[in-house]
């Protein structure tokens, strides 16, 4: 069993270049499923669950050439739309695969989201879209299928604010008969880069990245080549790793404005940040202020960027408050943190950390990717040497964690764990 170990290290200073997002490469690899000739994407990050999408494309005939972050998608060949369940509980967007292949195939099964478990993650509001636009939606134990003999243009308004749903109403829209309104869409930037590939490819999609979208119907996609944004939550935990010891660390090529509610956070809390064309510096000035954060959805606080924040938080002295209002339950990471010797309290959906208290090493587990980078951040402060196991869910999400870390002076390194003292540690889950 692999796991990282994090030395206490001094100040980070360098420059982080940003891989392509994540999550938008994984609803844009989808969407591309929709066109009727060859899609080109550049950008996209060799991680973990775009070798999910790989496995997938083989099993459905898309054909998938990755060259360094350039993918290149034929969905001319594809001829089926099932979808093996334990490949699609691998990973959570695997849900857009309902969406893009529904208008071309009338029917398509597919096994439940995988993804990070943060106890509850519906997929009502995708499936409350699909049924609007003339689809049947059958539950079974571990896969659902969608079915709909033709898709009409529907309004739909969302009960909630979600991404995934906003992307999936919008791929089964793309190709429906006639108009589709999107009420309370989600106006996140990878909301706004699936809309801008498919409206490249032929799609007529008006206001995407507003609240309200309108899908015009279209009977046929084109070819085309686009590059994914920059992963803004990737750049986020970077510019904060700065503040752990009062560093200066650069994110390059990423979209400073998708990085706002961060910034002004990481300002309030006493750092100082410089905003570029394409990149962000963030320099630590030893000394910060705890403060009140509450996550929601885009432009507001990133509900990904609270784990990184909390250990951040644990360098601030005195009392923050982090509420997650996205997923209220989201906060595995508190209990590892708190074997490092953070003082975190949790009462419903908060998490009270009394900032300032020395850490120390120790063996720690990362339940989902974004508790992983926390734990790789609390782990730098700590004394002594930090073990995290759960590397897998670090690696969904990021490329290749441990060489940027150690680009900015960072003392991280993969290591291999043998039987004997992988039954020791498991007792640590907890
Ligand atoms: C692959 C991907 O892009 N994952 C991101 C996506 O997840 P995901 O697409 O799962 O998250 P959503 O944006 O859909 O969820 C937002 C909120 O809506 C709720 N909800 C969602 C769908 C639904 O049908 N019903 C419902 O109630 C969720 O419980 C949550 O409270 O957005 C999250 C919120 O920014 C991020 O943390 C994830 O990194
Ligand atoms: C929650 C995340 O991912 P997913 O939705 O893929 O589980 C994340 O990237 O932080």
């Amino acid at each position: 069993m692999k796991y990282i170990q994090v030395d206490y290290s001094g100040p980070l200073n360098g420059t982080v270049r940003i891989p392509g997002s994540k999550n938008s490469s994984l609803a844009l690899l989808a969407a591309a499923c929709l066109a009727d000739d060859i899609v080109t994407l550049n950008g996209i990050p060799r991680i973990e669950d775009i070798r999910m999408i790989t496995a997938i494309s083989q099993d459905i005939g898309l054909s998938m050439e990755q060259n360094g972050g350039q993918v290149v998608l034929d969905p001319r060949w594809i001829h089926s739309a099932v979808i093996d369940p334990s490949k699609a509980a691998g990973f959570r967007a695997s849900y857009y695969f309902a969406g893009a292949l529904l208008s071309k195939f009338g029917s398509v099964t597919i096994g439940f989201p995988g993804g990070d478990d943060f106890v509850s993650r519906p997929i009502d509001q995708h499936f409350k879209a699909f049924q609007a636009l003339g689809a049947e939606v059958k539950l079974f134990d571990d896969h659902f299928v969608v079915e709909a003999a033709e898709l009409k243009g529907a309004d739909i308004y969302f009960d909630t604010i979600t991404s995934g749903a906003t992307i999936n109403a919008m791929l089964a829209a793309v190709r429906a008969n006639g108009r589709t309104v999107l009420r309370n869409a989600a106006v996140d930037p990878e909301v706004v880069d699936t809309a801008v590939l498919l409206n490249r490819l032929g799609a007529r999609i008006y206001g995407a990245g507003t609240p309200q979208i309108r899908i015009e119907g279209v009977p046929y996609l084109q070819g085309g080549t686009h590059a994914v944004i920059p992963d803004r939550l990737i750049a986020g935990a970077f510019l904060m790793a700065a503040g752990i010891h009062g560093g200066q660390v650069t994110v390059q090529d990423v979209i400073p404005e998708h990085l706002d509610a961060c910034l002004s956070k990481l300002e309030e809390i006493g750092m100082h940040i410089e905003r570029g064309e394409q990149h962000v510096t963030a320099l630590g000035t030893g000394s910060l202020r705890a403060t009140r954060v509450r996550t929601g959805m885009y432009p507001n606080f990133a509900t990904d960027l609270q784990q990184p924040m909390t250990a951040l938080l644990l360098q601030a002295r005195g009392k923050s408050i982090i509420t997650d209002r996205v997923f209220p339950k989201r906060f595995a990471h508190v209990p590892q943190l708190r074997r490092l010797g953070a003082q975190i309290e949790l009462r419903r959906e908060s998490a009270f950390i009394r900032g300032g208290v020395p850490l120390q090493g120790g063996w720690v587990h990362a339940s989902d990717v974004r508790a992983g980078i926390s734990l790789v951040l609390a782990g730098l402060a700590a004394e002594g040497s930090t073990y995290i196991t759960g590397v897998e869910h670090v690696e969904r999400g990021y490329e290749d964690a441990i060489a940027n870390f150690r680009d900015i002076g960072a003392s991280l390194s993969m290591r291999e764990l043998d039987a004997c003292g992988m039954a020791d540690r498991m007792s640590m889950r907890t």
